[in-house]
């Protein structure tokens, strides 16, 4: 079996991958701290024979966690930030500066997709732009839509926004604090993601196909108007890319892929742009 971590800054994602089959046989999430439990918060290590890690958690966390498994697993595949990789060039001035988890999604989308608009909904959102050739951009952190809701201490930060809510309940004024907090980070949010994957498109003359991953990427995804894809396993997808270890993977397979969205055509982003900023 390989064990795959994803650990972000709130939670820590693991999901167990059969090196056989290339099926995915278990995941699970706990709260990112500085030790793991082999049994309890992620699977039993003797099952496991390779472990992939993308990690953006405090130092520690991460020596912590590749101490523990280095003594018990006999490959432990640590993803770094650098400045090239399968075909992309890191747009960052110090490309190791660029949050893994950034660079795996990068890459995934890039494998998947060509040229792309990377979408990161955790901790904090990420938007990552690559154009088709293989050159990134950079791109755009902002607060993620937990952070933004306990950064106002309206005592609000245990009413999460219903993940099932239409974008169209989300849009209206909030006639309570918690609701108006809720639309009003979502709107920032989603307003946001809007406006930069448009300008960008406009900027660089191109219309990218755009991929979202993370927590609050299925809520945010029903306030973006452009065609777009959800892609839960993107970050798992840059290991996969970066480390193969299956045939699957070797052959360029990704697990849970989504196909691929085709962008709206470059003048009605324009338009769009236009609409938005004459509004
Ligand atoms: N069950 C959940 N537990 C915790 N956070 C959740 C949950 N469902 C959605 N979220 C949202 O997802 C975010 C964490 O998403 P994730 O992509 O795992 O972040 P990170 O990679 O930064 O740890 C939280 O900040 C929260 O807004
Ligand atoms: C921007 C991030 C905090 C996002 O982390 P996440 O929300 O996924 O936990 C992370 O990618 C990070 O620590 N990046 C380093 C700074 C940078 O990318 O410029
Ligand atoms: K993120």
């Amino acid at each position: 079996m390989i064990l795959d971590l994803d650990i972000g800054n709130t939670l820590s994602k693991w999901r167990l991958k059969d090196a056989d089959s290339s099926e995915i046989r278990s995941r699970g999430a706990v709260w990112t701290r500085e030790e793991w439990r082999p049994g309890a918060d992620i699977p039993d290590l003797d099952v496991v024979e390779a472990v992939r890690i993308s990690s953006v958690a405090r130092k520690a966390v991460l020596k912590e966690t590749v101490a523990l498994l280095r003594h018990r697993v006999g490959t432990v595949h640590v993803a770094r930030s650098t400045p090239e990789a399968l075909g992309v060039t890191n747009g960052y001035e110090e490309s190791g500066r660029l949050g893994v988890d950034r660079w795996m999604g990068v890459l995934a989308s890039y494998q998947l997709a060509g040229g792309c608009c990377a979408v990161d909904c955790g901790s904090a959102i990420t938007i990552d732009f690559v154009l088709p050739g293989g050159r990134h951009l950079g791109g755009y952190i902002l607060p993620g839509l937990r952070l933004m809701k306990e950064s106002l201490k309206l005592g609000t930060r245990n009413v999460a926004i219903d993940p099932d809510s239409e974008a169209e309940e989300l849009l209206v004024p909030g006639r309570r604090t918690v609701e108006a907090v809720n639309h009003g980070i979502y709107m920032a949010a989603v307003s946001a993601v809007n406006r930069i994957y448009s300008e960008v498109c406009d900027q660089q003359g191109v219309a990218l196909p755009m991929i979202l991953t993370g927590g609050d990427a299925r809520v945010v995804s029903r306030g973006i108007q452009m065609p777009h894809a959800l892609w839960p396993d993107m970050v798992y997808g840059g290991l996969e890319a970066c480390f193969p270890l299956t045939a699957a993977e070797r052959a360029g397979h990704m697990s849970g892929a989504p196909k691929v969205t085709s962008p709206a055509a470059l003048e009605k982003i324009r338009a769009a742009l236009a609409f938005s900023i004459l509004l």
